[in-house]
């Protein structure tokens, strides 16, 4: 499936022990076809009350703690082989809430923000992560600084850029800042554009992936973090290269992620050892 262009295998594992085994994950993400940013995999419910345990899986085998896109491909699936709209998943950040719309849009719930520098995390103290130190480029003319860091669940840093967010190498200072060292757990990295005050444009680098053509996670990040910085107010169209979700901070602080999920094709995965076939025909078991 896709969420906005982020590219997601959605894994049904309910009917099984097994796991998704990270050398397998890094075979699937290693051949065209089978190509992911983030597996979904779905396992029976831990907790009562909750529809599904979701384990996500970035391409590099690393475990992250959210995905908003994917978290919408798992609804729209679990929507098509139930019928029901409303869901509740089990993850590593705790319990999130979705919805599809009549129109087939998805709504998520994708929790509070967090924005202290131990929560984040970072190595050391910062009073103020609404623009932390941090630059790429020369240290004289840094090309950006001063990014705004937060937590969905999952790290995220977003530097603010006054021109078009495709003029910057995001290809080549990405992976130097995922890894930066401020960074323990490591980071999703951002380029993001205040395009009015309900808009923003932008381009992620992944944690444990690279470029995507879309980041949910990252979004709510940038939403976040542009109404904090009174860049924007609290519900703003975010643009990835991939498309566009409308991200609200509602007043109850909880971060709610709107958008689209679409499904491209189906097949059977041994999870432990990533072999996997194409159905023959466009069927769908699950979703
Ligand atoms: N694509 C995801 C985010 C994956 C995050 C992952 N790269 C990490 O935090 O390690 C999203 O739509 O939110």
């Amino acid at each position: 499936m896709n969420g906005c262009g982020n590219e997601i295998l959605v894994v049904d594992l309910r009917e099984t022990d097994a796991r998704v085994r990270a050398d397998a994950a890094i075979a699937l993400a290693g051949r065209a076809e089978t190509h992911f940013d983030q597996i979904m995999a779905i396992h029976r419910p831990a907790t009562p009350g909750t529809d599904a345990y979701v384990r996500i899986i970035n391409a590099d085998g690393s475990e992250a703690e959210a995905c908003g896109n994917g978290t919408r491909c798992v609804v729209q699936a679990l929507a098509a082989e139930t019928g029901r709209t409303h869901f509740t998943f089990e993850t590593r950040a705790g319990l999130i809430l979705a919805e599809e719309h009549e129109d087939g849009s998805i709504s998520v719930d994708m929790g509070k923000p967090r924005f202290g520098w131990q929560e984040i995390p970072l190595a050391e103290e910062f009073r103020d992560t609404r623009a932390i130190e941090l630059q790429i480029g020369p240290i004289d003319a840094p090309v950006l600084h001063s990014p705004s860091v937060a937590s969905m669940g999952n790290p995220h840093a977003i530097f603010w850029a006054k021109q078009d967010v495709n003029a910057f190498a995001l290809d080549r200072f990405g992976p130097i800042l995922e890894s930066h060292p401020i960074f323990p757990e490591r980071a999703n990295i951002s380029i993001a554009q205040v395009t009015s005050p309900s808009s923003l444009t932008m381009r992620t680098w992944e944690r444990g992936v690279g470029l995507t053509r879309a980041c949910g996670s990252a979004a709510c990040a940038a939403a976040v973090s542009a109404a904090r910085t009174r860049r924007t107010g609290r519900e703003v169209a975010v643009t990835q290269p991939g498309g566009t979700l409308t991200i609200l901070w509602r007043d109850d602080d909880h971060v709610i992620m709107t958008g689209p999920a679409e499904w491209e094709w189906s097949g059977r995965l041994d999870p432990e050892t990533g072999a996997y076939s194409r159905d023959a025909a466009e069927e769908r078991e699950i979703g």
